[in-house]
């Protein structure tokens, strides 16, 4: 039986998520390694039918998808820079595919930091420093009315970067009503899990142009830049709240790069609250005498905001 026709396919996409790979940089006996987890999705009018009437006429396989993640990353000079091994997976799919409309590629790379053996760097040998990961996001279409053009979304990140430090943060003056029993902190132990977002912006493009226009951009140098600006607004900040912490982060690296448009960040607040020892002979942890803390998981505080360029900025 055919179900009612009261609906319609509002949006698709579809692809291959979780491609992992790990491309070993030769160049030199210093070797160098990428590993990635890759997430390609395609999409266009032409694909509806695969969903409303069983043609898989239009459809590339997802396992395609994946064996092109692996050919693509075999050629290409550019595994090492994500945000352009990114643009060139997408625009791939765009060239090859005519009837694909849009390619969104999103590419995660784990860490590997080179071992120090005999107290020097090891050529070929890595351990995983944590858990932390950077990330890209691109999403290229082809112009509505020129196929030839192409518009390009593209963000990255910073994820899992969890810090702590143990004195230069406060929070004081909030609201005390009823509700409260959080008592005011002049000093207190602040600690985050950071996730970063700094969007770009890109013109729109001939197809032919988007890997040379991306290519202008210092995507690695960036993406350091503003890890090193975290860090170092973390560590340097006489921080009144992770409010405030957050927004000077945003706004230094927005005034660092004319390429960047916006920047998110969400900080959890991981809390570290003094434990009261007063009943055990009433020793004093509280407040100035703060110095054995337990830590909570959960809840967590979780404190987000996203910094724009103001316009006049772009003039
Ligand atoms: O930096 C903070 N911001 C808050 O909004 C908040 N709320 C809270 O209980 N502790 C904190 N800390």
């Amino acid at each position: 039986m055919t179900a009612t026709v009261n609906v319609y396919l509002d949006k698709q996409e579809y692809g291959k998520d979780k491609v992992r790979l790990l491309k070993v940089h030769k160049d030199t006996n210093v070797h160098r390694v990428d590993d990635l987890t890759i997430r390609c999705l395609l999409s266009g009018s032409s694909f509806t039918t695969s969903y409303t009437e069983a043609s898989n006429k239009a459809v590339v396989a997802t396992d395609s998808i994946k064996n092109t993640c692996y050919i693509l990353a075999k050629s290409s000079k550019v595994v090492d820079t994500l945000e352009l091994f990114a643009a060139e997976l997408a625009n791939h799919f765009l060239n090859t595919y005519g009837w694909v409309e849009g390619a969104h590629v999103t590419i995660i790379r784990h860490r590997w930091a080179r071992m120090i053996i005999d107290g020097k760097e090891h050529n070929h040998s890595f351990w995983r420093d944590g858990d932390e990961t950077r990330q890209t996001e691109i999403f290229i279409k082809r112009g509505p009315n020129c196929k030839g053009r192409r518009t390009i979304d593209l963000k990255s990140s910073i994820a899992g970067l969890l810090v702590l430090k143990t004195t230069g943060s406060s929070f004081e003056d909030f609201v005390r009503d009823e509700y409260t029993t959080l008592p005011e902190a002049k000093d207190r132990v602040l600690s985050t899990c950071v996730d970063a977002t700094w969007e770009f912006n890109v013109p729109a493009v001939d197809s032919v142009n988007v890997l040379s226009t991306l290519g202008q951009i210092p995507f690695n140098t960036i993406y350091d830049s503003v890890r090193d600006v975290t860090c170092d607004i973390f560590a340097k900040d006489e921080s009144a709240s992770v409010q405030a912490t957050l927004y000077k982060m945003a706004a230094k690296s927005i005034n660092n790069w004319k390429w960047l448009e916006r920047v998110s960040y969400a900080l959890p607040n991981r809390h570290f609250f003094a434990v009261d020892l007063n009943y055990f002979r009433g020793t004093k942890n509280l407040q100035e005498h703060a110095d054995v803390y337990q830590p909570v998981a959960d809840p967590s505080g979780l404190i987000t905001a996203t910094v724009a360029r103001s316009l006049s900025a772009r003039l």
